[in-house]
């Protein structure tokens, strides 16, 4: 085992090896770096979360050199998704390969790309077994307990707790480096270091099971069920197993002692599911597998290193940023982030994508001032993709997660919206995959469905046939119609701006440390799940702020209000490596 002592000093000490610290040590030591590698457990973890990884992060992994690492682990490759709505269901397949991107993934013999979905553990192992394969990383099996700071309250490394302590040497020691990353995931401790307080907020859990040989109506795909009691999700995770996930709203699970949330999986949720399918997972409650269960956080992202109480540490992954699970983006984000900081920190192994090429000269990292300027360009680099899959997780967990009647009109509307079709699938499609970093493509699928939804109100009758109707709606109902549409819109703008508002305020370094209310978007929450700012006043104060932080960025920092742009009109394609 490594001792604490015998190593030479590191360059850099990265605290969690799962997914995010295992890709972004290994890239870090690629580009020169010694690195230190703590993970408190080295087991495989056997966990229900990451399983599905999108063409984007398939594609990441490819960026950093890596994608072998989805070999021999019975991953199964993954075309795309599946939709059910009651009996109804719509194929939203991946899209096209286009031969010219760089960094490719992996693409299927009819040339469109694949994601793989795996089970977690193995591909942590996979990852972990290539970066401690780096002759410059050492590993620690070990917990730290704290961050280690000077005089002046920069972070220079870490105090930690060995799981098991090489002979003579005592059970906790200190590792000291100029820099150390955080990657501990979504409990992480040590989170608020780099100066922001915002806390995440949970809005619902995933209850998950493992099935035996399921027979899923669409192999390969992900299969998204909209229940009435909220989403479910379905995708193989090896030759014979399938992961269900079912989203259970609110903060706090029904008790499993007393059996609640058995009965509410039994009693409301086996029944939604594809004829097909509700056999097998009956089987598996009889049998009395375990139901796990992990929190659904949102945690808006913010700009690092800015801020003078923030010196020595970056945090990455989960620990700095999670959105919903239901589009499975968790891994792509992170592992994007990965191949942007080490582009940013210079010395990449790879011609970077964006910013200078050849790669940038290693910046010397015990000088914070140079590593300032690097951690902006990687929050911008890194935006593009981010806040698209931040956005869309969010505002599709409002879409198809509440129980609200202007939401299910929205969602009428959406899933009509994919029955169309071409660019009605292809759009959204490559939003959710990680392959567009492109939010105004979000912003315009998402008010195109909303418009969508209102036309079906009028033209299609399936909305009023609760009411025992079949007929089109009549010219007399065309007045309370109206009202209903102005309140359709309006859900919409609550479901995608305050969202989008948060993403925004998150460029502002200066907002960052601000404490929020919990919910980054000052939003709260109703019953089933839906984020609500109950009245005009919170959506059009999130207008005219954005508008103000654009007019104002311009007069005080020309970088910022010109970044925001390229954000929001120019996203740059580079950034995920499409054309
Ligand atoms: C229910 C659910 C389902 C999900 N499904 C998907 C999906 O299908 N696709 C997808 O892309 N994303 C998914 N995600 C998100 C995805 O799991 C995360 O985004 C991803 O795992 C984040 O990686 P990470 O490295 O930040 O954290 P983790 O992978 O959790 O790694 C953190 C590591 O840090 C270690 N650690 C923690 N504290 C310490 C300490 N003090 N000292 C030393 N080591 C420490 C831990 O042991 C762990 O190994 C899902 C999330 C949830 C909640």
């Amino acid at each position: 085992m490594t001792s604490a002592t015998s190593s030479n000093r590191p360059d850099i000490v990265v605290v969690g090896a799962g997914i995010v610290g295992s890709a972004l040590a290994y890239s870090l030591a690629k580009s020169g770096r010694k690195v230190a590698l703590l993970e408190r457990d080295f087991d495989e973890p056997d966990r229900i979360v990451g399983e599905l990884l999108q063409p984007g992060g398939v594609r990441a992994l490819s960026r950093m050199g890596i994608v072998d690492t989805l070999e021999n682990i019975d991953a199964v490759p993954v075309e795309g998704y599946h939709v059910f709505y009651g009996p109804r269901s719509v194929p939203i397949p991946y899209p096209q390969e286009k031969s010219d991107e760089a960094g490719r993934g992996v693409v299927s013999k009819s040339g469109k790309v694949e994601g793989r979905s795996f089970h977690h553990g193995k591909f942590v192992q996979s990852l972990r077994k290539k970066v401690l394969g780096q002759q410059n990383v050492t590993p620690y099996e070990a917990t730290v307990r704290d961050l280690l700071k000077d005089r002046e309250g920069k972070v220079v490394g870490v105090s930690a707790t060995w799981k098991k302590a090489p002979e003579g040497e005592a059970e906790a020691f200190d590792l000291r480096a100029p820099l150390t990353i955080v990657a501990d995931g979504c409990f992480s401790k040590f989170r608020r270091t780099h100066g922001s307080s915002i806390q995440p907020m949970v809005r619902s859990n995933f209850v998950g099971l493992e099935l035996h040989d399921a027979p899923l109506p669409a192999p390969h795909h992900g299969h998204v069920v909209l229940s009435k009691h909220g989403p479910v999700l379905l995708y193989q995770i090896g030759t014979h197993s399938t992961r269900i996930l079912i989203d259970v709203a609110g903060e706090k699970l029904p008790s499993v002692a007393k059996g609640d949330l058995q009965k509410h999986v039994n009693e409301n949720v086996i029944p939604q599911l594809p004829e097909q399918l509700r056999e097998c997972v009956q089987a598996e409650m009889a049998k009395g597998q375990r139901l796990r269960s992990m929190p659904n956080s949102f945690l808006p992202p913010s700009m690092q290193g800015q801020s003078d109480s923030a010196k020595g540490v970056i945090v990455v992954g989960d620990a700095m940023n999670m959105r919903h699970p239901l589009t499975g983006g968790g891994m792509t984000v992170g592992l994007w982030d990965a191949v942007h900081l080490t582009e940013a920190l210079g010395g990449s192994h790879w011609a970077p994508l964006s910013g200078p090429n050849p790669p940038r000269a290693p910046l010397d990292l015990s000088n914070w001032s140079s590593i300032r300027p690097a951690l902006r360009s990687w929050h911008w680099s890194r935006k593009g993709l981010s806040s698209v899959i931040n956005i869309l997780a969010q505002a599709l967990y409002s879409l198809f997660g509440a129980d609200d009647a202007n939401l299910e009109v929205l969602r009428e509307g959406c899933f009509k919206y994919f029955e169309m079709g071409g660019e009605c699938v292809n759009g959204p499609v490559s939003l959710l995959s990680g392959l567009a970093p492109k939010p105004m493509l979000l912003v315009g699928h998402f008010f195109a469905v909303a418009v969508y939804s209102i036309y079906a109100l009028f033209a299609h009758p399936k909305f009023y046939e609760a009411e025992g109707r079949t007929r089109k709606p009549g010219l007399l109902e065309w007045p309370g119609l109206v009202w209903r549409s102005i309140m359709v819109f309006y859900t919409a703008c609550i479901v995608l701006l305050p969202v989008v508002f948060t993403e925004m305020k998150s460029n502002i370094p200066r907002l960052n440390p601000v404490a929020s209310t919990g919910t980054g978007n000052g939003g709260k929450l109703n019953k089933g799940g839906l984020v609500r700012t109950d009245n005009f006043a919170l959506v059009s104060a999130s207008i005219l702020i954005v508008a103000t932080v654009m007019v104002w960025g311009n007069a005080r920092d020309p970088g910022t209000a010109r970044n925001l742009s390229n954000w929001l009109v120019f996203p740059k394609v580079a950034a995920a490596g499409t054309s």
